[in-house]
């Protein structure tokens, strides 16, 4: 199976630092939909592993959280593709969850969803939570430099990370273009 696992803030959509708290504010990057979309009408299953801490922090609640992941999956099938799994961590820092990046919770329940190893299978975030996480289960971390890419860069990655501008260029290069 050609599996991708994406982080979804700051990767799929813009992030924020006071967070993406309703449908309003939950705004596709610019590629970032049609790069799903792409990838999986070329055969590959497109997965989402993120944290959503504002849930425990009371900033949005379950069902704000669902709408937007629904608004992701409607915009994505616009476009002729089909978005996998999503997995979300709705726990605080200080819940010691199994879940929340940078722990491999959300890829490990991924690949049970799907039946698939770890090894190797891409993993796209923008902070060093996501590449922490991807070190841990051996999948390859890819940092884009979209959301807190940028910042993450300048601290320093993981060895081995891979570096892209954005989803679409992650995309452009798994499909060869
Ligand atoms: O990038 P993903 O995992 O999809 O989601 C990140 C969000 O849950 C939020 O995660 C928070 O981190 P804390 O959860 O407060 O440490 C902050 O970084 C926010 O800016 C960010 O919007
Ligand atoms: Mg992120
Ligand atoms: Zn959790």
């Amino acid at each position: 199976m050609k599996l991708l696992i994406l982080d979804r803030d700051g990767v799929i959509n813009y992030d924020s630092d006071a967070y993406i708290k309703n449908l309003d504010e939950w705004i596709p990057l610019p590629g970032a939909i049609e790069a799903i979309a792409r990838l999986s009408q070329a055969g590959w299953t497109v997965a989402v592993a993120t944290n959503q801490s504002g849930v425990a922090r009371g900033y949005y609640d379950l069902a704000t959280l669902d709408a937007m992941h629904a608004r992701l999956r409607e915009l994505v099938a616009v476009q002729g593709g089909e978005l996998g799994l999503i997995v979300h961590c709705i726990h605080g820092p200080d819940e010691g969850c199994a879940c929340r990046k940078p722990k491999p919770g959300m890829l490990e329940q991924i690949a049970a969803y799907y039946g698939e190893a770890l090894k190797g299978v891409w993993f796209v975030g923008d902070s060093s939570g996501d590449l922490t996480a991807a070190k841990t289960v051996d999948c390859q971390p890819v940092l884009v430099k979209t959301g807190k890419g940028e910042r993450t860069l300048a601290k320093g990655l993981p060895a081995g990370t891979l570096i892209f501008d954005d989803l679409a260029a992650v995309a452009d290069q798994l499909l060869h273009l």
